[in-house]
């Protein structure tokens, strides 16, 4: 049989976009509303100078994030659909956001009800979830990475500062035996960092403030390690919601003290489940 020749992978050019309105400033160029002519298809292109993207020195966390977010296929994901470019520039095509960025909404509102917070916690826990399920760690989750799709759903994006790690537990069965601890360790202690995020953004979405702000960056590095955790008289915030933010902060700490026997999947499982006490809407 006449083997199916292997799909050419699509050569993107600006030609084939209708370019709108722009839509703001990113870290290295501006990101515009624009339509591919074909399929008239909406999407956002983030332009991406090559001059600074090399000042920078940014150019193999480009395509780390490029190839990463590229292969990511989940609801509260954002898409990466390609990129090309030409001398000057980059260019990433990417799917858009119709709400917008969620730091702007959390500004606006200064903090969120429990509701709100629960839906988005649980949307990125479920998000993390896949992404660590394929070795991915975002390892940016912040208010300021998380845009706003048309139904209101999260998106995560910018993968600028995501990996890839080969989970060791798997791959090295039976010389595990032989790895120190913090090598033993490391891979949870890496998948959990975005856990930790998560407990910190979840504060932030409560209180309109993250958890360990202070002054100096001092005091804040001090805060953290210390996992100095108060919880102010206002807003009101439920104890259910109080106890996931300290067990899910906490569990970081608690993630180093436990053995490999609980896997973070069930950690973040109970994420979700522990959201539920706080909305009854799930
Ligand atoms: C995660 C990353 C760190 N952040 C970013 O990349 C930022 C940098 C600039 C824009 C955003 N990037 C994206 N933004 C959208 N959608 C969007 C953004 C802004 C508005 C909005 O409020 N206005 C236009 C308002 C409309 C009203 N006027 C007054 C102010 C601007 C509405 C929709 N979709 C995809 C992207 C993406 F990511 F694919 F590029």
């Amino acid at each position: 049989s006449s083997d199916v020749p292997a799909v050419e992978k699509k050569r993107w050019t600006l030609n084939d976009f209708d370019i709108g309105k722009p839509l703001g400033r990113g870290k290295f160029g501006h990101v515009y509303l624009a339509r591919e002519k074909r399929s008239n298809h909406i999407v956002a292109l983030k332009v991406l100078f090559k001059s600074q993207l090399q000042q920078s020195q940014v150019e193999h966390q480009l395509r780390r994030e490029v190839e990463i977010q590229s292969h990511l296929r989940h609801p509260n994901i954002l898409r990466l659909y390609g990129y090309f470019y030409d001398q000057k520039r980059v260019y990433l095509i990417l799917e858009y956001a119709a709400k917008g960025e969620l730091y702007k909404e959390l500004q606006k509102c200064k903090y969120f009800s429990e509701r709100r917070a629960a839906t988005y916690v649980a949307s990125l826990a479920r998000a993390l979830i896949y992404c660590h399920g394929k070795h991915v760690i975002h390892r940016d989750i912040k208010p300021e990475n998380l845009l706003v799709g048309a139904q209101g759903e999260l998106k995560i994006a910018d993968f600028g500062w995501s990996v890839h790690t080969f989970n060791r537990r798997r791959t090295m069965c039976g010389t595990l035996d032989y790895l120190p601890p913090e090598m033993v360790e490391s891979v949870e202690h890496d998948a959990s960092v975005d856990i930790w995020s998560l407990g910190v953004l979840c504060y932030e979405f409560l209180y309109g403030v993250p958890p360990f702000e202070a002054k100096e960056h001092s005091d804040t590095y001090r805060r953290i390690v210390q996992v100095d955790l108060k919880f102010p008289p206002k807003p009101i915030v439920s104890s259910a919601a109080k106890d996931l933010i300290s067990q899910v902060l906490l569990s970081l700490h608690f993630q180093k003290r436990i053995s490999l026997s609980t896997p973070l999947e069930q950690l973040q499982v109970s994420v979700i489940y522990k959201c539920s006490f706080f909305s009854p809407f799930f």
